[in-house]
């Protein structure tokens, strides 16, 4: 990050927010202190941070640059009932408690504000260009998808941040990910990131800070954006950005934290000039043809052993590297799934529609446009689990709601659901589902249970046809 040559747009938005420079060059130099715009904080990993503040005697530095929401641990039926599990009822009540004595805004389950915390950010214009914005959650590069410089951080990080609103961080590389070409119809931002991750691999984004750029990037929706950005994390990466446009300021304009009048004006002019500069060199680059790209799944037990929807599983024997065929084995047994078999053919008794990588609007009407005029397939259980409350009205003002239930899918509050076994929603061992989610680990869902994961228009699909499948499968 000392070149002399134009910068990137990490290194800008990291530049301008460098409170004390790490002393030192090259590799001996030392983390930088960096100002932090944004925290974001949610019940799982804040009560040890607050509980460090409060030993110290310290206040929250800036309760006005904190919020939080109820995610990980709420159910997403009978939210009006105390929460039955008393682990995660815990949880939300301390989390309430510690907002209520430090000063943080919080989004408490049956706000309209509430819901997972990489939906609400945005959701309220929180989230800006520019800005370095952290989370104690892996996914908060979601919010990278503005053109902020986001990261998840560990919990002793959330009580630094809690404590002084600055975090000492290492310079990262940077990778340009240049998608050029059009997508084809059907093919999604969780098609492109699958199949991103399949390529580079679940290590390959380590110590870098991704930059999604290129033609097919620039035509891609906000939601879509945040979709890629999110699943960053899974090749491994410090964080996932994409320069701010006019599709990004679209999106902004008018929400609740947005700037208004004179002060839009300016912070367009400061958001455009964060672009990375045309003679910036980054440490890396990757080319994917968009055009190339069909609906992607994941057949394993991590987020890079994924193929074309069109493809067959696997077989181990084939594969050339030895760790690779070792893990794809291990894989498939887990999975209980046959060497060589199509995809398409792997049924599934569960689909779940949501979590913050695919828990939007925009991922909601997709469901819906499929889910239309038909029916989920007998034994097959559907989830569908807005993002947000705001998410689950605006749906609702739509008609998507009814779509779903006429389907016969479950219509559910806002929450992280069945993207982890951490509330009601979970899968029972040996059970298969469709997700559109973002970790296909062992148990990730339940414990026992399998994780295809795909985007929201394959799980619509694969719903309907009770295997896996995209739209254009079906009659
Ligand atoms: C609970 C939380 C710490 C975790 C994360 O950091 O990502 C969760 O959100 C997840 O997706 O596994
Ligand atoms: S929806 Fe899933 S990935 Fe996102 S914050 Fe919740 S648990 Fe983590």
């Amino acid at each position: 990050m000392e070149k002399m040559a134009g910068k990137t747009l990490a290194e800008k938005v990291w530049d301008q927010h460098v409170v004390v420079r790490g002393e030192g060059e090259g590799s001996a130099r030392q983390p930088d202190l960096i100002y932090i715009d944004l925290h974001l904080v949610h019940e799982v990993t804040s009560p040890q941070a607050f509980d460090g503040l409060r030993l110290a005697g310290r206040p929250l530095r800036r309760p006005d640059l904190t919020i939080a929401t109820e995610d990980h641990n709420v159910p997403t039926v009978d939210i009006d009932k105390p929460i039955a599990d008393p682990v995660s009822r815990t949880q939300v009540e301390t989390l309430r408690r510690n907002c209520e004595e430090f000063g943080v805004r919080l989004y408490p389950m049956g706000d309209i504000d509430q819901g997972i915390v990489h939906v609400v950010g945005p959701q309220l214009g929180l989230t800006q260009p520019g800005m370095t914005v952290v989370c104690g959650d892996s996914h908060t590069s979601t919010h990278g998808a503005f053109g902020a410089l986001a990261m998840g951080i560990g919990t002793s990080e959330v009580e630094h941040v809690m404590a002084t609103q600055t975090l000492s961080l290492r310079p990262f590389k940077t990778m340009a990910i240049t998608v050029d070409g059009e997508l084809p119809e059907g093919v999604t931002g969780k098609d492109l990131i699958l199949a991103v991750i399949a390529k580079i691999g679940t290590g390959g984004g380590q110590g870098y800070v991704l930059e999604y750029r290129g033609d097919a990037i620039r035509k891609l929706s906000m939601e879509a954006r945040m979709t890629i950005c999110n699943m960053s994390i899974e090749a491994g990466a410090r964080a996932g950005m994409i320069a701010p446009d006019e599709i990004t300021y679209e999106y902004l304009r008018g929400r609740p934290h947005a700037p208004q009048g004179a002060d839009w004006d300016a912070a367009v002019a400061a958001w455009d000039a964060l672009r990375t500069d045309d003679d910036a060199v980054f440490d890396a680059e990757v080319h994917i043809d968009g055009a190339s790209l069909t609906p992607f799944v994941t057949w394993g037990t991590n987020p890079g052993q994924g193929a074309p929807l069109g493809a067959n599983v696997p077989v181990p024997e084939q594969i050339a590297d030895e760790t690779e065929r070792v893990a794809a084995e291990k894989a498939l047994r887990y999975m209980d799934l046959e060497a060589g078999m199509p995809l398409r053919e792997i049924a599934v008794d569960t689909v779940f529609v949501g979590s913050c990588t695919n828990g939007r609007i925009e991922d909601l009407r997709a469901v819906a446009d499929v889910l239309k005029g038909r029916k989920v397939a007998e034994g097959v259980r559907m989830l569908v689990v807005p993002g947000s409350m705001r998410v689950r009205a605006q749906a609702e003002a739509e008609g998507l709601g009814e779509i779903f239930t006429a389907a016969g899918a479950e219509w559910r509050q806002a929450g992280c659901s069945m993207c982890l076994g951490m509330n009601p929603d979970q899968l029972a061992p040996g059970e298969r589902s469709a997700s559109t989610s973002n970790r296909n680990f062992e148990g990730r869902q339940g414990k026992g249970g399998r994780t295809h994961l795909v985007s929201p228009a394959v799980a619509a699909a694969t719903a309907v046809r009770g295997k896996l499948s995209a739209p254009a499968d079906l009659d």
